[in-house]
C-alpha cells in the first residue's frame, strides 16, 4: 500500500503525461467517428475506447491504494478521489465491447433517424423535421412529423434500453454506487440534492402555472377547442419544438401584443447575408470583449461548423470537444443561419471558455465545478447577448426604444425559451433515475415517461403505447448524457447574470442589462472558470456571487414584470392553474 504523499504527487503526474496520450487519441477517433460514420470509423473508436478503460482502469484501482487522510495538500486528495471513479471502465472487457457497442448503436440510430414522406425524399431531424415543428402551423402536420420522429428512433431504441440499464447499473455498482442514477447525482457532491432540486421545482411552479394556462388559452384560440381543452394537458406536438422542451418558437401565436412585433432577427441575419462563420466570430467578439480568452487556429481549422454536404453521415446535436492538449479544443454542430443558432452557438462557446481558461491544471481538474457550471456558462452569456440593448448594439435590431408593451413582448419570448423548459429538463432525470432503481419496469416506460410529462402539462397527441419509447426520441436519452445539469443551469444562469451584471454597473431591470465589454464582469468570470473542479462547486458560486447554495431569487426577479403581467390576464380569463382535466383532447373523441 501507498501511504506518503510525495509518492502520490508522483503518481498524479504520471497520470497527467499519461493521459494527455490516450485521452487526445480517444477524442480524436470519437471525433471521427461522429463527423464521419462509417463503420471503420466506429470500429477504430471502440478500439481507442478500450484503450482509455485500460488507462482509467490501471490509474483507478492504483488510486484507491493511498491512504490519504494523513494528507496534507487538499487538491491531491481530491484529484486522487476523482481518479476512483472509472465510470463503465470498470466493467469486466467483454460487458465492456458490448456496452459500447450497444452505446454506438443507440446514438447512431438517432443520428441517422429520418422521416420518409410517402413518396419522396426522407426529412432528417435537423435541420428539416426540427424547421417543420418550429414553423408549420398546420396541425396534422405537425403530428405527422412528431409521429414519424419517434416511430423512427424511439421504437428502434425500446428493445435494447433494459440491456443498456442492466449494463450501466454493473457499471456504477462497480464503482461503488447503488445504481447510475446514484453514480450521475455523486457529480454534484452533495447529499440534499433531491430534495434541493424539489425545492427549486416548487419555487419556480407558479411563474410557470401562469405562463402554461396563456400558452394554452392562446393555442385554444388559434387551434380551437376541438384540440385545445382550456382545463386540460396541452398536446405536446404544438409548442414549437420535437420535444415541447422551449416553446419560443410559437412566440406569434402568444404575443401580449400582437400590434407590437418584435423584428424577426433569423429574416434580418439572413438579409444581412450572414454565415455560420460570421456567427461564431460573432459569439467569440463578445467573449473577448469581455477580457477572456480567443478561440486558437486549431478550433477554426478542425471544427465542423455546418453539416457536410458531400454526403457524410453525421451526427448534428451540437457539441464542444477538449482535445486533452491544451490547444486543440473545437464546436460540432449542423448550423443554420437563424438567431436560434446563433444563441446556440454562444452556449457552445461558453463550454470552449471553460476549456480555455481551465486548459493548465492537472487533467482530473479539466472540469466544470459540477456539470451544470459547464451549461450555465455559455448561457449566462445569451442572456446579454438576447438583450435589446445588444442587439441593437450589433445592429441586429433598428427599433430604438422598447416601450413597456414591448419589453413585456420581449420577457415572453424569454420565458418561452427558459421558463418553459424548467418541467421538462428536471423530468428526464426523474425517469431515468427511476429506471435505473427499478422503480420504472420496462414493461411500462412509455407509460410512466408521460406520467412523468404531465410535470409540464403536456399530454401526447395520439394513442401512445408500449410498442413506443418516446423518451428514446430525445437525443440525451439515446446517447446517455445525462439531464439534470440543464435543470440546475436554468436557475444557475440567472445567479451568474445577476453577479456579472452587478458587477459590470449595471442599474435596472435584470432583464435590460448586457455585460458585453465590461472587463469587470469577465474578470470575476474568468476567475471562477480558471478553478475548472478543483474545488467544491460551492465555495466556487460563493465567490462568484456571494452566496453558496442556488437560488431561484434572481430567475423570478427578471421575470417578477412578467409574472404581474400574466397573473392579471389569467385571472381576467378565470383561467384554471394546472389541469383538472386529465385527458388530451383526442381522448374525448375516441
Ligand atoms: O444538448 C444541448 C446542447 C449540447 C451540449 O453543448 O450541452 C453538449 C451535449 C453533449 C453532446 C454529446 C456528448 C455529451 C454532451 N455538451 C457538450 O458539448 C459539453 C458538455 C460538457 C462539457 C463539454 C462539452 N442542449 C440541451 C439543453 C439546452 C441547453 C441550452 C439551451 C436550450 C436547451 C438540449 O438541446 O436539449
Ligand atoms: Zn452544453
Amino acid at each position: 500500500e501507498f501511504y506518503n504523499e510525495t509518492e502520490a504527487q508522483l503518481f498524479l503526474q504520471f497520470y497527467d503525461q499519461t493521459a494527455q496520450v490516450v485521452l487526445n487519441q480517444f477524442m480524436e477517433a470519437a471525433w471521427d467517428y461522429v463527423t464521419n460514420i462509417t463503420r471503420e470509423n466506429q470500429e477504430e473508436m471502440l478500439r481507442r475506447e478500450v484503450e482509455r478503460s485500460q488507462f482509467l482502469t490501471y490509474f483507478g484501482t492504483r488510486a484507491r491504494l493511498f491512504k490519504t487522510s494523513q494528507f496534507q495538500d487538499p487538491a491531491v486528495k481530491r484529484m486522487l478521489s476523482k481518479l476512483k471513479d472509472i465510470d463503465k471502465a470498470a466493467l469486466p472487457k467483454d460487458k465492456l465491447w458490448e456496452y459500447n457497442k450497444l452505446l454506438a448503436y443507440m446514438e447512431t440510430t438517432y443520428s441517422m433517424g429520418q422521416v420518409c414522406l410517402n413518396e419522396g425524399p426522407c426529412l432528417p431531424l435537423e435541420p428539416d423535421l426540427e424547421d417543420i415543428m418550429a414553423n408549420s402551423r398546420d396541425e396534422k402536420e405537425l403530428l405527422w412529423a412528431w409521429q414519424g420522429w419517434r416511430d423512427a428512433v424511439g421504437r428502434q431504441l425500446r428493445p435494447n434500453f433494459p440491456h443498456y440499464v442492466q449494463l450501466s447499473n454493473k457499471a456504477a455498482q462497480l464503482n461503488g454506487y447503488k445504481d447510475m442514477g446514484a453514480m450521475w447525482r455523486a457529480k454534484y457532491e452533495s447529499d440534499t440534492l433531491e430534495q434541493d432540486l424539489e425545492r427549486l421545482f416548487q419555487e419556480l411552479q407558479p411563474l410557470y402555472l401562469n405562463l402554461h394556462a396563456y400558452v394554452r388559452r392562446a393555442l385554444h384560440r388559434h387551434y380551437g377547442p376541438e384540440v385545445i381543452d382550456v382545463r386540460g394537458a396541452i398536446p405536446a406536438h404544438l409548442l414549437g419544438n420535437m420535444w415541447a422542451q422551449s416553446w419560443v418558437n410559437i412566440l406569434d401565436l402568444v404575443l401580449p401584443f400582437p400590434e407590437k412585433p418584435p423584428e424577426d432577427i433569423t429574416r434580418i441575419m439572413k438579409g444581412q447575408h450572414w454565415r455560420p462563420q460570421k456567427m461564431f466570430e460573432e459569439a467569440e467578439t463578445f467573449f473577448t470583449s469581455l477580457g477572456l480568452l480567443s478561440t486558437p487556429s486549431d478550433f477554426w481549422k478542425k471544427s465542423m461548423i455546418e453539416k457536410p454536404s458531400d454526403g457524410r453521415e453525421v451526427e448534428c446535436h451540437a457539441s464542444a470537444w477538449d482535445f486533452y492538449n491544451s490547444r486543440d479544443f473545437r464546436i460540432k454542430k449542423c448550423t443554420e443561419v437563424t438567431i436560434e443558432d446563433l444563441l446556440s452557438i454562444f452556449h457552445q462557446m461558453g463550454h470552449i471558455q471553460y476549456f480555455l481558461q481551465y486548459r493548465n491544471l492537472s487533467i482530473p481538474f479539466r472540469a466544470g465545478a459540477n456539470p451544470a457550471f459547464e451549461e450555465a456558462v455559455g448561457s449566462v452569456i445569451t442572456l446579454s447577448a438576447s438583450s435589446h440593448k445588444h442587439l441593437l448594439n450589433r445592429g441586429l435590431l433598428s427599433l430604438q426604444h422598447q416601450d413597456a408593451d414591448e419589453e413585456v413582448n420581449f420577457l415572453m419570448s424569454m420565458a418561452l425559451e427558459k421558463v418553459a423548459f424548467v418541467p421538462f429538463s428536471y423530468l428526464v432525470d426523474l425517469f431515468r433515475w427511476r429506471v435505473f432503481d427499478s422503480t420504472i419496469r420496462k414493461d411500462t416506460y412509455n407509460q410512466e415517461w408521460w406520467n412523468l410529462r404531465w410535470y409540464q402539462g403536456l399530454c401526447p397527441p395520439v394513442p401512445r403505447s408500449e410498442d413506443d419509447f418516446d423518451p428514446g426520441a430525445k437525443f440525451h436519452i439515446a446517447a446517455s448524457v445525462p439531464y439534470l445539469q440543464y435543470f440546475l443551469s436554468t436557475v444557475l444562469q440567472f445567479q451568474f447574470h445577476e453577479a456579472l451584471c452587478k458587477a459590470s454597473g449595471h442599474v435596472g431591470p435584470l432583464h435590460r442589462c448586457d455585460i458585453y465589454n465590461s472587463k469587470t464582469a469577465g474578470k470575476l468570470l474568468g476567475d471562477m472558470l480558471k478553478l475548472g473542479s478543483s474545488r467544491p462547486w460551492p465555495e466556487v458560486l460563493q465567490e462568484l456571487t456571494g452566496q453558496s447554495n442556488v437560488s431561484t431569487k434572481a430567475l423570478m426577479t427578471y421575470f417578477k414584470p412578467l409574472l404581474n403581467w400574466l397573473v392579471t390576464e389569467n385571472v381576467q380569463h378565470g383561467e384554471v392553474l394546472g389541469w383538472p382535466d386529465f385527458s388530451c383532447s383526442f381522448e374525448e373523441k375516441i
